[in-house]
């Protein structure tokens, strides 16, 4: 009989486990007691984060708006259905049901939610309810409207980034200069633009320059600007420099080891007496604008090699923040693929799902390029799937070729301990049984040196 509850217990929890929908059973405490998977692709939080857990501090993460849904079903006692949207831009329909005790009292909450892109025509439905909803005043005790809003589109569940963004917005809200690094695609520029946005400054120009990307004579008129007739084939009235348009705003300097030393002889001007001169100019400038720079190369060590100023990085380096790569952020891999999918469906006008089997895999992948790789690499999936749902086949030829080496190297690190425990065996039998190293070389067949040398090893 016990045995037979028990047989049932596990079968319910496959089904709920597997179900395509996301259950969600709250408590009268408010505590989350079960959510099964579909956690994962709209919040990008496992169950295990979010069980045992007051609803309100997990819905004061942002992850889903409205957050406080709640409220109208205690005061009503009765089930409805609202349209909620999550961070990873899902747009899910969710219908909570109260569940009674024997005193008539809700004794749980049972909540259904479906990605609303699987639905059609549920529209008229959602209005009455957002209408009832209204009607019966049930409050949404949210700070703001927006989930994330600190994040600014941000993705991320991984604590050092977090910090990173806290910080980064300390910097640039005291007017201070930031320096990002980090591997390319990390989301430097990413960061640099969230911090600008929820600073004092959000009013004022953001102005972004690739140093990379332009020749050194004509970045320095890019940045400093010229006056009228500076070089051949500048522009007869002048032209006002990018340092100018950004003044008391920010201007990104992405990749700014790139700049030449005299470029940075200028700037350092800049950051230092918020001085400079137009290529060609007589007259002393000043800028009020933030700088915030970012490079993907090891500055220090640009710096040893004489190619970046020692006194330049300093006055850079006030505030650094270094992006981990996304192979040492993995929790970040999950929540970001299920936002590129959203993204790249709602883009192209597609419904398209990806299945277990890949995700997986991404999550062998170093991904050398990070996020912007995972990005690209995610539409590309979007537009060229067969099926509505992305299979293992449809990985391209290079990402399985680089899984298969790495499990290949993988298998090498194995033979060789296999080698190495097999040898360990053979000398440690023959030296209990000859009791000697010199008869324990003989019998392997080795010079007596190799052979104490081997038996020192094991022992
Ligand atoms: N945490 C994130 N959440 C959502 N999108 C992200 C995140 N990080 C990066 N991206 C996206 O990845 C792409 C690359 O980001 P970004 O350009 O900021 O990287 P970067 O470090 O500045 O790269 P580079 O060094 O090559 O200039 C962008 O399209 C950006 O929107």
């Amino acid at each position: 009989m016990d045995n037979n509850k028990t047989d049932h217990e596990c079968l319910y929890k496959k089904i709920l486990d597997n179900s395509y929908d996301e259950i969600f059973v709250v408590d009268v405490n408010d505590i989350i007691i079960y959510v099964n998977e579909a956690s994962v692709k709209h919040y990008g939080l496992h169950p295990d984060e979010m069980i045992g857990k007051p609803v309100s501090e997990i819905a004061n993460k942002g992850l889903w708006y409205p957050r406080n849904i709640h409220p109208y079903t205690y005061i009503t006692k009765k089930g409805f259905t609202v349209e909620q949207k999550t961070v990873l831009g899902k747009t899910l329909v969710t219908t909570v049901v109260p569940v009674f005790d024997e005193n008539g009292d809700v004794d749980i909450l049972v909540q259904n939610a479906r990605d609303k892109t699987q639905l059609v025509d549920f529209e008229s439905e959602l209005s009455k309810i957002r209408k009832l909803l209204e009607n019966n005043s049930v409050q949404d005790n949210t700070i703001d409207n927006k989930h994330s809003e600190e994040q600014n589109g941000i993705i991320t569940y991984n604590n050092k980034i977090k910090k990173i963004l806290k910080l980064a917005q300390k910097a640039v809200s005291a007017g201070s200069t930031l320096l990002i690094l980090g591997e390319s695609g990390t989301g430097k520029g990413m960061l640099a633009k969230a911090v600008y946005k929820n600073s004092n400054r959000s009013d004022r120009p953001f102005i972004t320059i690739n140093c990379a990307a332009i020749p050194e004579n004509l970045l320095e008129s890019e940045l400093f600007g010229y006056e009228e007739g500076a070089f051949s084939g500048a522009v007869k009235s002048g032209k006002k420099g990018l340092i100018e348009l950004a003044n008391n705003g920010v201007l990104f300097l992405d990749e700014i080891s790139e700049t030449s030393l005299a470029i940075q002889a200028k700037l350092l001007h800049v950051l230092q007496d918020k001085t400079y001169y137009s290529v060609g100019g007589r007259e002393v400038k000043h800028t009020n604008a933030i700088i915030i720079a970012a490079s993907n190369k090891d500055i220090k060590e640009q710096v040893r090699q004489g190619y970046f100023r020692e006194d330049l990085y300093y006055r850079l380096n006030v505030v650094e923040v270094e992006l981990p790569p996304l192979r040492e952020r993995r929790e970040d891999l999950r929540p970001l693929t299920y936002f590129f999918i959203n993204k790249f469906n709602e883009k192209y006008g597609y419904k398209k799902e990806i299945c277990k089997e890949c995700l997986e895999l991404f999550d062998k992948y170093e991904w050398p390029g990070n996020v912007r790789e995972l990005e690209n690499f995610i539409e590309r999936l979007i537009i060229t799937s067969e099926d509505r749902i992305i299979e293992r086949d449809d990985l391209p030829e290079f990402f399985m070729d680089s899984i298969n080496e790495l499990k290949y190297n993988e298998s090498l690190g194995s033979l060789e301990k296999m080698v190495e425990d097999y040898q360990k065996k053979i000398v440690l039998d023959i030296y209990r049984k000859q009791k000697s190293i010199r008869k324990t070389a003989e019998a392997l067949g080795v010079s007596k040196s190799k052979a104490a040398r081997l038996i020192n090893k094991y022992k």
